[in-house]
Protein backbone atom coordinates (compact mmCIF):
# COMPACT_ATOMS: atom_id res chain seq x y z
CA UNK A 1 0.00 0.00 0.00
CA UNK A 2 1.29 3.47 -0.88
CA UNK A 3 0.36 6.59 1.04
CA UNK A 4 -3.18 8.23 -1.02
CA UNK A 5 -3.20 11.43 -2.23
CA UNK A 6 -6.24 12.80 -2.15
CA UNK A 7 -6.42 13.96 -6.07
CA UNK A 8 -5.68 11.77 -9.51
CA UNK A 9 -4.98 12.83 -12.21
CA UNK A 10 -7.89 13.10 -14.62
CA UNK A 11 -8.81 10.03 -16.21
CA UNK A 12 -11.64 7.90 -18.74
CA UNK A 13 -13.10 5.12 -17.00
CA UNK A 14 -14.64 2.95 -19.60
CA UNK A 15 -16.91 0.29 -18.00
CA UNK A 16 -17.66 -2.62 -19.71
CA UNK A 17 -20.95 -3.72 -18.98
CA UNK A 18 -22.02 -0.59 -17.69
CA UNK A 19 -25.96 -1.72 -17.78
CA UNK A 20 -25.31 -4.52 -15.63
CA UNK A 21 -25.63 -5.80 -11.91
CA UNK A 22 -21.90 -4.96 -10.24
CA UNK A 23 -21.64 -1.68 -12.42
CA UNK A 24 -25.19 -0.28 -10.58
CA UNK A 25 -24.42 -2.13 -7.32
CA UNK A 26 -20.83 -1.56 -6.84
CA UNK A 27 -18.86 0.52 -9.63
CA UNK A 28 -21.16 3.51 -10.45
CA UNK A 29 -21.92 4.12 -6.47
CA UNK A 30 -18.35 4.00 -5.15
CA UNK A 31 -17.41 6.57 -8.17
CA UNK A 32 -20.24 8.79 -6.79
CA UNK A 33 -18.68 8.54 -3.69
CA UNK A 34 -14.99 9.49 -4.89
CA UNK A 35 -16.73 12.25 -6.70
CA UNK A 36 -18.81 13.16 -3.12
CA UNK A 37 -14.54 13.22 -1.79
CA UNK A 38 -13.72 15.78 -4.83
CA UNK A 39 -11.50 12.78 -6.10
CA UNK A 40 -13.29 12.56 -9.56
CA UNK A 41 -11.77 15.51 -11.73
CA UNK A 42 -14.14 17.40 -13.77
CA UNK A 43 -12.75 16.87 -17.05
CA UNK A 44 -12.88 12.90 -16.17
CA UNK A 45 -15.63 10.49 -17.89
CA UNK A 46 -17.14 7.74 -17.12
CA UNK A 47 -18.44 5.77 -19.84
CA UNK A 48 -20.79 3.03 -19.58
CA UNK A 49 -21.02 0.61 -22.65
CA UNK A 50 -22.95 -2.57 -23.36
CA UNK A 51 -25.39 -3.96 -26.01
CA UNK A 52 -28.59 -1.91 -25.00
CA UNK A 53 -29.77 0.56 -27.23
CA UNK A 54 -29.32 3.75 -25.04
CA UNK A 55 -28.03 7.59 -25.59
CA UNK A 56 -26.26 9.16 -22.63
CA UNK A 57 -29.69 10.59 -21.39
CA UNK A 58 -31.32 7.47 -21.28
CA UNK A 59 -28.20 5.71 -19.43
CA UNK A 60 -27.90 8.61 -16.68
CA UNK A 61 -31.50 8.49 -16.30
CA UNK A 62 -31.01 4.26 -15.60
CA UNK A 63 -28.47 4.96 -13.14
CA UNK A 64 -30.35 8.15 -11.83
CA UNK A 65 -33.29 5.39 -10.94
CA UNK A 66 -30.65 2.88 -9.69
CA UNK A 67 -28.70 5.66 -7.20
CA UNK A 68 -31.35 7.82 -6.35
CA UNK A 69 -31.96 5.82 -3.10
CA UNK A 70 -28.10 6.32 -1.52
CA UNK A 71 -27.90 9.91 -2.53
CA UNK A 72 -28.68 13.73 -2.67
CA UNK A 73 -30.57 14.18 -6.27
CA UNK A 74 -28.60 17.43 -6.83
CA UNK A 75 -25.07 16.06 -6.20
CA UNK A 76 -26.23 12.68 -7.89
CA UNK A 77 -27.63 15.01 -11.53
CA UNK A 78 -23.98 16.98 -10.93
CA UNK A 79 -21.60 13.79 -10.70
CA UNK A 80 -24.46 12.19 -13.99
CA UNK A 81 -22.82 14.94 -16.14
CA UNK A 82 -19.71 13.28 -16.01
CA UNK A 83 -21.39 9.99 -16.91
CA UNK A 84 -22.02 8.99 -20.75
CA UNK A 85 -22.94 5.81 -22.84
CA UNK A 86 -21.97 4.04 -25.90
CA UNK A 87 -23.36 1.12 -27.22
CA UNK A 88 -21.52 -1.62 -28.57
CA UNK A 89 -21.41 -5.70 -28.94
CA UNK A 90 -18.21 -6.38 -27.83
CA UNK A 91 -18.52 -9.31 -31.01
CA UNK A 92 -19.51 -7.13 -33.42
CA UNK A 93 -17.50 -4.22 -35.63
CA UNK A 94 -20.37 -1.78 -35.38
CA UNK A 95 -20.34 1.29 -33.70
CA UNK A 96 -16.08 0.63 -32.51
CA UNK A 97 -15.04 3.23 -34.73
CA UNK A 98 -16.94 6.28 -33.04
CA UNK A 99 -16.29 4.42 -29.41
CA UNK A 100 -12.61 4.97 -30.32
CA UNK A 101 -12.58 8.10 -31.95
CA UNK A 102 -14.78 9.51 -28.52
CA UNK A 103 -12.03 8.08 -25.85
CA UNK A 104 -9.20 8.94 -28.06
CA UNK A 105 -5.87 7.65 -28.36
CA UNK A 106 -3.66 10.38 -26.39
CA UNK A 107 -1.15 7.97 -24.71
CA UNK A 108 -0.70 10.50 -21.86
CA UNK A 109 -3.87 10.23 -20.92
CA UNK A 110 -5.14 7.88 -18.23
CA UNK A 111 -8.11 5.44 -19.74
CA UNK A 112 -9.54 2.56 -18.15
CA UNK A 113 -11.06 -0.49 -19.33
CA UNK A 114 -13.28 -2.46 -16.87
CA UNK A 115 -14.09 -5.40 -18.37
CA UNK A 116 -17.55 -5.92 -16.03
CA UNK A 117 -19.01 -9.13 -18.46
CA UNK A 118 -18.44 -12.51 -18.28
CA UNK A 119 -14.83 -13.50 -19.05
CA UNK A 120 -16.06 -15.13 -22.44
CA UNK A 121 -15.92 -11.40 -23.51
CA UNK A 122 -12.58 -10.39 -22.50
CA UNK A 123 -10.92 -11.56 -25.34
CA UNK A 124 -12.79 -9.81 -27.79
CA UNK A 125 -13.12 -6.68 -25.81
CA UNK A 126 -9.00 -6.38 -25.71
CA UNK A 127 -8.03 -7.51 -28.90
CA UNK A 128 -10.98 -4.47 -30.46
CA UNK A 129 -8.92 -2.37 -28.06
CA UNK A 130 -5.61 -2.93 -29.14
CA UNK A 131 -6.49 -3.10 -32.85
CA UNK A 132 -7.85 0.34 -31.98
CA UNK A 133 -4.38 1.72 -30.37
CA UNK A 134 -6.60 1.78 -27.06
CA UNK A 135 -3.64 -0.23 -24.98
CA UNK A 136 -1.22 2.37 -25.41
CA UNK A 137 0.57 4.82 -23.17
CA UNK A 138 -1.59 4.92 -19.58
CA UNK A 139 -4.41 2.89 -20.47
CA UNK A 140 -5.06 -0.04 -18.02
CA UNK A 141 -7.79 -3.28 -18.29
CA UNK A 142 -9.09 -4.39 -15.46
CA UNK A 143 -10.16 -7.69 -14.98
CA UNK A 144 -13.30 -9.05 -12.96
CA UNK A 145 -13.11 -12.48 -11.21
CA UNK A 146 -13.58 -15.28 -12.27
CA UNK A 147 -10.93 -15.19 -14.94
CA UNK A 148 -12.26 -18.31 -16.70
CA UNK A 149 -13.48 -21.25 -15.31
CA UNK A 150 -10.15 -24.07 -15.26
CA UNK A 151 -6.45 -23.10 -15.42
CA UNK A 152 -6.87 -24.07 -19.64
CA UNK A 153 -9.54 -21.12 -20.06
CA UNK A 154 -7.83 -18.52 -17.72
CA UNK A 155 -4.23 -19.30 -19.46
CA UNK A 156 -6.20 -18.40 -22.51
CA UNK A 157 -7.86 -15.45 -21.34
CA UNK A 158 -4.74 -14.21 -20.05
CA UNK A 159 -2.33 -15.22 -23.05
CA UNK A 160 -4.95 -13.18 -25.45
CA UNK A 161 -5.39 -9.91 -22.95
CA UNK A 162 -1.39 -10.37 -22.88
CA UNK A 163 -1.14 -10.06 -25.93
CA UNK A 164 -2.65 -6.29 -26.30
CA UNK A 165 -2.02 -5.01 -22.31
CA UNK A 166 1.07 -6.18 -20.80
CA UNK A 167 1.14 -7.17 -17.19
CA UNK A 168 1.72 -3.67 -15.59
CA UNK A 169 -1.50 -2.14 -17.88
CA UNK A 170 -3.57 -5.71 -16.26
CA UNK A 171 -5.39 -5.31 -13.12
CA UNK A 172 -7.06 -8.88 -11.76
CA UNK A 173 -9.53 -7.48 -9.44
CA UNK A 174 -10.60 -9.06 -6.48
CA UNK A 175 -12.42 -6.74 -4.25
CA UNK A 176 -11.82 -8.90 -1.24
CA UNK A 177 -8.61 -7.46 -1.22
CA UNK A 178 -10.23 -3.17 -1.39
CA UNK A 179 -11.90 -4.12 1.76
CA UNK A 180 -10.69 -2.12 5.17
CA UNK A 181 -10.15 -5.29 7.32
CA UNK A 182 -8.07 -7.32 4.89
CA UNK A 183 -5.61 -4.14 4.41
CA UNK A 184 -5.73 -3.77 8.15
CA UNK A 185 -4.63 -7.71 8.21
CA UNK A 186 -0.82 -6.48 7.25
CA UNK A 187 -0.92 -3.76 9.65
CA UNK A 188 -2.17 -5.84 12.37
CA UNK A 189 0.41 -8.46 11.83
CA UNK A 190 3.34 -6.61 10.48
CA UNK A 191 2.60 -3.29 12.26
CA UNK A 192 3.13 -5.02 16.02
CA UNK A 193 5.60 -6.97 17.77
CA UNK A 194 2.63 -8.97 19.51
CA UNK A 195 1.71 -11.46 16.84
CA UNK A 196 4.25 -12.36 14.56
CA UNK A 197 6.16 -14.34 17.35
CA UNK A 198 2.70 -16.18 17.64
CA UNK A 199 1.52 -16.58 13.91
CA UNK A 200 2.48 -20.08 13.26
CA UNK A 201 2.22 -23.78 13.91
CA UNK A 202 3.32 -24.01 17.49
CA UNK A 203 0.79 -21.39 18.85
CA UNK A 204 -1.47 -21.58 16.04
CA UNK A 205 -4.31 -24.13 16.11
CA UNK A 206 -6.38 -23.26 13.69
CA UNK A 207 -7.80 -20.89 11.48
CA UNK A 208 -11.19 -20.33 9.91
CA UNK A 209 -12.45 -18.52 7.41
CA UNK A 210 -16.26 -17.89 6.48
CA UNK A 211 -18.11 -15.71 3.89
CA UNK A 212 -21.69 -16.47 4.38
CA UNK A 213 -24.34 -14.66 2.42
CA UNK A 214 -28.03 -14.52 3.00
CA UNK A 215 -28.87 -13.43 -0.09
CA UNK A 216 -29.59 -15.96 -2.63
CA UNK A 217 -28.57 -16.05 -6.49
CA UNK A 218 -31.32 -13.53 -7.49
CA UNK A 219 -30.90 -12.38 -11.38
CA UNK A 220 -27.82 -13.68 -11.11
CA UNK A 221 -28.52 -17.02 -11.98
CA UNK A 222 -27.81 -17.46 -15.54
CA UNK A 223 -23.72 -16.81 -14.48
CA UNK A 224 -23.85 -18.68 -11.06
CA UNK A 225 -25.30 -21.62 -12.05
CA UNK A 226 -22.07 -22.22 -14.39
CA UNK A 227 -19.71 -20.88 -11.62
CA UNK A 228 -20.87 -22.73 -8.27
CA UNK A 229 -19.53 -21.31 -5.25
CA UNK A 230 -15.93 -22.64 -5.49
CA UNK A 231 -15.78 -21.00 -8.60
CA UNK A 232 -17.28 -17.57 -7.41
CA UNK A 233 -16.28 -16.74 -4.22
CA UNK A 234 -13.11 -19.94 -2.75
CA UNK A 235 -10.92 -19.96 -5.82
CA UNK A 236 -10.57 -16.04 -5.68
CA UNK A 237 -11.97 -13.76 -2.12
CA UNK A 238 -11.56 -16.82 -0.09
CA UNK A 239 -7.83 -18.10 -1.48
CA UNK A 240 -6.65 -14.64 -1.49
CA UNK A 241 -7.51 -13.76 2.66
CA UNK A 242 -5.65 -17.63 3.28
CA UNK A 243 -2.63 -15.76 1.59
CA UNK A 244 -2.61 -12.73 3.60
CA UNK A 245 -3.23 -14.81 6.79
CA UNK A 246 -0.44 -17.20 5.80
CA UNK A 247 1.97 -15.50 3.96
CA UNK A 248 5.89 -14.86 5.12
CA UNK A 249 6.45 -11.56 5.80
CA UNK A 250 6.78 -9.68 2.58
CA UNK A 251 10.44 -7.40 2.08
CA UNK A 252 8.26 -4.15 1.70
CA UNK A 253 5.02 -3.29 0.35
CA UNK A 254 6.27 -2.77 -3.11
CA UNK A 255 3.36 -4.71 -5.39
CA UNK A 256 5.54 -8.06 -6.34
CA UNK A 257 7.02 -8.19 -2.43
CA UNK A 258 3.19 -8.98 -1.31
CA UNK A 259 2.32 -11.00 -4.63
CA UNK A 260 5.28 -13.11 -4.73
CA UNK A 261 4.74 -14.38 -0.59
CA UNK A 262 0.83 -14.91 -1.20
CA UNK A 263 1.53 -16.72 -4.55
CA UNK A 264 4.33 -19.38 -1.94
CA UNK A 265 1.25 -19.82 -0.01
CA UNK A 266 -0.96 -20.83 -3.09
CA UNK A 267 1.94 -23.34 -3.96
CA UNK A 268 2.49 -24.72 -0.37
CA UNK A 269 -1.52 -25.24 0.19
CA UNK A 270 -1.97 -29.28 0.14
CA UNK A 271 -3.64 -30.98 -3.21
CA UNK A 272 -7.44 -32.08 -2.58
CA UNK A 273 -8.37 -34.47 -5.08
CA UNK A 274 -10.66 -37.59 -5.81
CA UNK A 275 -8.14 -39.63 -3.05
CA UNK A 276 -9.33 -37.04 -0.19
CA UNK A 277 -12.41 -34.37 -1.41
CA UNK A 278 -14.72 -36.49 0.39
CA UNK A 279 -13.17 -36.28 3.33
CA UNK A 280 -11.99 -32.99 3.20
CA UNK A 281 -14.68 -31.27 1.22
CA UNK A 282 -18.17 -30.74 1.32
CA UNK A 283 -20.57 -28.85 -1.07
CA UNK A 284 -24.00 -27.96 -0.09
CA UNK A 285 -27.47 -26.09 -2.46
CA UNK A 286 -30.32 -24.34 -0.30
CA UNK A 287 -33.48 -24.93 -0.50
CA UNK A 288 -36.76 -23.38 0.36
CA UNK A 289 -36.32 -21.36 3.72
CA UNK A 290 -36.69 -18.68 6.11
CA UNK A 291 -34.21 -16.34 5.88
CA UNK A 292 -34.10 -12.69 7.72
CA UNK A 293 -37.48 -13.72 8.56
CA UNK A 294 -39.03 -14.03 5.19
CA UNK A 295 -39.83 -17.56 3.31
CA UNK A 296 -37.69 -17.91 0.12
CA UNK A 297 -37.52 -20.50 -2.48
CA UNK A 298 -34.77 -22.71 -3.19
CA UNK A 299 -31.99 -22.33 -5.56
CA UNK A 300 -33.89 -24.74 -8.09
CA UNK A 301 -37.14 -22.46 -7.94
CA UNK A 302 -34.56 -19.71 -7.82
CA UNK A 303 -33.12 -20.42 -10.82
CA UNK A 304 -36.08 -21.90 -12.57
CA UNK A 305 -33.91 -25.16 -13.23
CA UNK A 306 -35.10 -27.78 -10.17
CA UNK A 307 -31.90 -30.57 -11.70
CA UNK A 308 -29.10 -28.17 -11.45
CA UNK A 309 -26.85 -29.39 -9.05
CA UNK A 310 -24.41 -26.56 -9.00
CA UNK A 311 -22.92 -25.90 -5.04
CA UNK A 312 -23.95 -22.62 -3.33
CA UNK A 313 -22.19 -23.88 -0.38
CA UNK A 314 -18.73 -25.05 0.30
CA UNK A 315 -16.78 -25.95 2.88
CA UNK A 316 -13.83 -27.52 3.31
CA UNK A 317 -10.42 -28.34 5.45
CA UNK A 318 -7.26 -27.23 3.46
CA UNK A 319 -3.50 -27.39 4.69
CA UNK A 320 -0.81 -25.33 3.98
CA UNK A 321 2.50 -27.56 3.74
CA UNK A 322 5.19 -25.20 4.70
CA UNK A 323 7.42 -25.01 8.01
CA UNK A 324 5.45 -22.15 9.52
CA UNK A 325 1.96 -24.08 8.63
CA UNK A 326 2.43 -27.72 9.46
CA UNK A 327 -0.30 -29.62 10.77
CA UNK A 328 -2.64 -26.62 11.18
CA UNK A 329 -5.96 -26.40 9.49
CA UNK A 330 -7.55 -23.81 7.50
CA UNK A 331 -11.11 -24.27 7.78
CA UNK A 332 -13.02 -22.23 5.19
CA UNK A 333 -16.73 -21.91 4.51
CA UNK A 334 -19.16 -19.97 2.02
CA UNK A 335 -22.29 -19.86 1.37
CA UNK A 336 -25.78 -18.26 -0.17
CA UNK A 337 -28.78 -18.02 2.04
CA UNK A 338 -27.43 -18.50 5.39
CA UNK A 339 -28.41 -17.53 8.45
CA UNK A 340 -26.46 -14.18 8.76
CA UNK A 341 -24.01 -11.86 6.71
CA UNK A 342 -20.87 -11.92 8.44
CA UNK A 343 -17.33 -12.10 6.40
CA UNK A 344 -14.71 -13.13 8.92
CA UNK A 345 -11.20 -14.21 9.90
CA UNK A 346 -10.71 -16.31 13.00
CA UNK A 347 -7.58 -17.46 13.90
CA UNK A 348 -7.52 -19.82 17.11
CA UNK A 349 -4.35 -19.52 19.54
CA UNK A 350 -2.97 -23.15 21.19
CA UNK A 351 -4.56 -24.04 24.87
CA UNK A 352 -1.76 -22.61 27.82
CA UNK A 353 0.40 -25.84 28.00
CA UNK A 354 -0.85 -26.57 31.80
CA UNK A 355 -3.94 -25.20 33.63
CA UNK A 356 -3.36 -23.63 37.49
CA UNK A 357 -6.80 -22.88 37.82
CA UNK A 358 -9.08 -25.46 39.41
CA UNK A 359 -12.56 -26.71 37.72
CA UNK A 360 -14.37 -24.74 40.19
CA UNK A 361 -13.02 -21.49 38.31
CA UNK A 362 -14.68 -22.63 35.04
CA UNK A 363 -12.94 -23.75 32.28
CA UNK A 364 -9.88 -21.74 30.18
CA UNK A 365 -11.09 -20.80 26.58
CA UNK A 366 -8.42 -20.77 23.78
CA UNK A 367 -7.59 -17.21 22.27
CA UNK A 368 -9.19 -16.16 19.20
CA UNK A 369 -8.14 -13.18 17.40
CA UNK A 370 -11.43 -12.66 15.04
CA UNK A 371 -11.11 -9.94 12.06
CA UNK A 372 -14.50 -8.78 10.52
CA UNK A 373 -14.78 -7.54 7.18
CA UNK A 374 -18.24 -7.19 7.29
CA UNK A 375 -21.05 -6.16 8.76
CA UNK A 376 -19.33 -3.94 11.25
CA UNK A 377 -15.63 -3.81 10.19
CA UNK A 378 -13.02 -4.43 12.95
CA UNK A 379 -11.15 -6.92 15.15
CA UNK A 380 -11.82 -8.73 18.19
CA UNK A 381 -9.06 -10.69 20.55
CA UNK A 382 -11.23 -12.96 22.97
CA UNK A 383 -9.43 -12.86 26.26
CA UNK A 384 -9.59 -15.08 29.69
CA UNK A 385 -9.66 -12.57 32.47
CA UNK A 386 -11.17 -12.70 36.06
CA UNK A 387 -14.21 -11.81 36.73
CA UNK A 388 -14.35 -8.50 38.56
CA UNK A 389 -14.92 -8.66 42.46
CA UNK A 390 -14.95 -10.75 45.57
CA UNK A 391 -16.75 -14.28 45.22
CA UNK A 392 -13.09 -16.01 44.77
CA UNK A 393 -11.59 -16.52 41.18
CA UNK A 394 -14.18 -17.15 38.05
CA UNK A 395 -12.48 -17.20 34.88
CA UNK A 396 -14.42 -15.47 31.92
CA UNK A 397 -13.56 -15.34 28.06
CA UNK A 398 -14.08 -11.88 26.94
CA UNK A 399 -13.22 -10.04 23.82
CA UNK A 400 -11.20 -7.10 23.42
CA UNK A 401 -13.26 -5.03 20.77
CA UNK A 402 -12.63 -2.77 18.43
CA UNK A 403 -14.99 -1.43 15.64
CA UNK A 404 -13.72 0.61 12.92
CA UNK A 405 -16.78 3.16 12.80
CA UNK A 406 -16.90 3.51 16.20
CA UNK A 407 -13.18 3.51 16.79
CA UNK A 408 -12.51 6.37 13.73
CA UNK A 409 -16.33 7.28 13.51
CA UNK A 410 -16.33 7.20 10.01
CA UNK A 411 -18.31 4.34 7.83
CA UNK A 412 -15.41 2.35 5.91
CA UNK A 413 -15.50 2.87 2.51
CA UNK A 414 -16.39 0.23 -0.17
CA UNK A 415 -13.28 -2.02 -1.25
CA UNK A 416 -13.89 -0.95 -4.75
CA UNK A 417 -13.48 3.35 -4.12
CA UNK A 418 -10.68 2.21 -3.09
CA UNK A 419 -9.75 -0.23 -5.97
CA UNK A 420 -10.83 2.11 -8.75
CA UNK A 421 -8.71 4.89 -7.53
CA UNK A 422 -5.63 2.24 -7.44
CA UNK A 423 -6.26 1.75 -10.80
CA UNK A 424 -6.00 4.86 -11.79
CA UNK A 425 -3.02 5.59 -9.88
CA UNK A 426 -1.11 2.72 -11.84
CA UNK A 427 -0.92 0.40 -7.76
CA UNK A 428 -0.91 -2.73 -8.59
CA UNK A 429 -0.39 -4.04 -4.66
CA UNK A 430 -4.18 -5.44 -4.12
CA UNK A 431 -4.61 -7.10 -7.40
CA UNK A 432 -3.95 -10.49 -8.10
CA UNK A 433 -0.62 -11.05 -10.42
CA UNK A 434 -1.11 -13.83 -13.34
CA UNK A 435 0.75 -16.05 -11.76
CA UNK A 436 -1.45 -16.38 -8.30
CA UNK A 437 -4.22 -16.68 -10.62
CA UNK A 438 -3.33 -19.63 -12.26
CA UNK A 439 -2.12 -21.63 -9.30
CA UNK A 440 -5.39 -20.66 -7.43
CA UNK A 441 -7.09 -22.81 -9.94
CA UNK A 442 -4.31 -25.18 -9.93
CA UNK A 443 -5.38 -25.89 -6.81
CA UNK A 444 -8.79 -25.52 -7.44
CA UNK A 445 -9.14 -27.96 -10.43
CA UNK A 446 -9.10 -31.07 -9.01
CA UNK A 447 -11.80 -30.17 -6.43
CA UNK A 448 -13.71 -29.41 -9.28
CA UNK A 449 -12.93 -32.80 -10.93
CA UNK A 450 -13.15 -34.79 -7.89
CA UNK A 451 -16.87 -33.51 -7.03
CA UNK A 452 -17.67 -33.91 -11.09
CA UNK A 453 -16.28 -37.80 -11.20
CA UNK A 454 -18.04 -38.35 -8.15
CA UNK A 455 -21.62 -37.29 -9.26
CA UNK A 456 -22.52 -36.71 -6.10
CA UNK A 457 -25.13 -34.29 -5.50
CA UNK A 458 -24.93 -31.12 -3.43
CA UNK A 459 -25.82 -31.52 -0.26
CA UNK A 460 -29.29 -29.97 0.67
CA UNK A 461 -29.65 -27.35 3.38
CA UNK A 462 -32.75 -25.16 4.70
CA UNK A 463 -32.18 -21.10 3.32
CA UNK A 464 -31.23 -19.59 6.73
CA UNK A 465 -29.51 -22.34 8.42
CA UNK A 466 -25.34 -22.48 8.40
CA UNK A 467 -25.38 -25.05 5.55
CA UNK A 468 -25.40 -28.77 5.67
CA UNK A 469 -25.12 -30.91 8.76
CA UNK A 470 -21.83 -32.18 6.86
CA UNK A 471 -20.24 -28.69 7.63
CA UNK A 472 -20.52 -29.07 10.86
CA UNK A 473 -18.89 -32.68 11.03
CA UNK A 474 -15.87 -31.80 8.94
CA UNK A 475 -14.48 -29.14 11.26
CA UNK A 476 -16.16 -31.41 14.97
CA UNK A 477 -14.58 -34.90 13.08
CA UNK A 478 -11.31 -32.20 14.56
CA UNK A 479 -12.42 -31.77 17.72
CA UNK A 480 -13.66 -28.35 16.74
CA UNK A 481 -16.33 -26.08 16.11
CA UNK A 482 -17.40 -23.22 13.60
CA UNK A 483 -16.56 -19.63 15.20
CA UNK A 484 -19.90 -17.70 16.21
CA UNK A 485 -19.73 -14.53 17.14
CA UNK A 486 -22.99 -14.59 18.53
CA UNK A 487 -22.56 -17.07 20.93
N1 LIG B 1 -22.60 -8.75 -9.65
C1 LIG B 1 -21.71 -8.94 -8.67
O1 LIG B 1 -21.97 -8.79 -7.47
C2 LIG B 1 -20.33 -9.34 -9.04
C3 LIG B 1 -19.96 -9.62 -10.34
N2 LIG B 1 -18.67 -9.95 -10.64
C4 LIG B 1 -18.26 -10.22 -12.01
O2 LIG B 1 -18.51 -9.07 -12.81
C5 LIG B 1 -18.86 -9.44 -14.11
C6 LIG B 1 -20.21 -8.81 -14.44
O3 LIG B 1 -21.17 -9.31 -13.55
P1 LIG B 1 -22.66 -8.73 -13.48
O4 LIG B 1 -22.66 -7.26 -13.58
O5 LIG B 1 -23.27 -9.39 -12.33
O6 LIG B 1 -23.30 -9.34 -14.83
P2 LIG B 1 -24.63 -8.88 -15.57
O7 LIG B 1 -25.11 -10.08 -16.30
O8 LIG B 1 -25.56 -8.18 -14.68
O9 LIG B 1 -24.11 -7.80 -16.64
C7 LIG B 1 -23.43 -8.16 -17.80
C8 LIG B 1 -23.20 -6.90 -18.62
O10 LIG B 1 -22.49 -7.24 -19.81
C9 LIG B 1 -23.19 -6.66 -20.94
N3 LIG B 1 -22.97 -7.51 -22.10
C10 LIG B 1 -23.37 -8.79 -22.29
N4 LIG B 1 -23.00 -9.23 -23.49
C11 LIG B 1 -22.35 -8.19 -24.10
C12 LIG B 1 -21.74 -8.02 -25.37
N5 LIG B 1 -21.72 -9.00 -26.28
N6 LIG B 1 -21.15 -6.85 -25.63
C13 LIG B 1 -21.16 -5.82 -24.74
N7 LIG B 1 -21.73 -5.94 -23.52
C14 LIG B 1 -22.32 -7.10 -23.21
C15 LIG B 1 -24.65 -6.63 -20.49
O11 LIG B 1 -25.44 -5.69 -21.17
P3 LIG B 1 -26.21 -6.05 -22.55
O12 LIG B 1 -26.87 -7.36 -22.36
O13 LIG B 1 -27.13 -4.88 -22.77
O14 LIG B 1 -25.15 -6.09 -23.58
C16 LIG B 1 -24.47 -6.18 -19.05
O15 LIG B 1 -24.24 -4.78 -19.00
C17 LIG B 1 -18.87 -10.97 -14.13
O16 LIG B 1 -17.61 -11.42 -14.56
C18 LIG B 1 -19.06 -11.33 -12.67
O17 LIG B 1 -18.51 -12.57 -12.36
C19 LIG B 1 -17.71 -9.98 -9.67
C20 LIG B 1 -18.00 -9.70 -8.38
C21 LIG B 1 -19.34 -9.40 -7.93
O1 LIG C 1 -17.60 -11.72 -6.09
C1 LIG C 1 -18.65 -11.93 -5.53
O2 LIG C 1 -18.85 -11.36 -4.32
C2 LIG C 1 -20.16 -11.19 -3.82
C3 LIG C 1 -19.99 -10.93 -2.33
O3 LIG C 1 -19.29 -9.72 -2.15
P1 LIG C 1 -19.48 -8.88 -0.81
O4 LIG C 1 -18.50 -7.78 -0.93
O5 LIG C 1 -20.91 -8.43 -0.79
O6 LIG C 1 -19.17 -9.82 0.30
C4 LIG C 1 -21.02 -12.40 -4.06
O7 LIG C 1 -22.34 -12.11 -3.69
C5 LIG C 1 -20.98 -12.75 -5.53
O8 LIG C 1 -21.70 -13.96 -5.74
C6 LIG C 1 -19.58 -12.94 -6.01
O9 LIG C 1 -19.57 -13.03 -7.43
Amino acid sequence: MTASPQTVEPFDLVIFGGTGDLAARKLLPALFHRFLDHQLPPSSRIVGVAREALDDAGYRAQLREALIAICDARQLDEFLQQVFYRPLDARKDEGWDDFAAFIGAEPDHVRVFYLSTSPELFVDICKRLGHYGLNQGKSRVVLEKPIGRDLDSANRINDAVGQVFDETQTFRIDHYLGKETVQNLLVLRFGNALFEPLWNSAHIDHVQITVAETLGVGHRGAYYDRAGALRDMVQNHMLQLLCMVAMEPPSSLAPDAVRDEKLKVLHSLKPIDAGNAGQLTVRGQYRAGVAEGASVPGYGEELGNAKSDTETFVALKAEIGNWRWAGVPFYLRTGKRLAHRVSEIAVTFKPVPHSIFDAASGSLTQNRLVLRLQPDEGVKLWLTIKHPGPGGLRLRHVPLDMSFAEAFGVSQPDAYERLLLDVVRGNPTLFMRRDEVEAAWRWAGPILAAWSDSGEAPRPYAAGSWGPSASVALIERDGRTWHDDNE
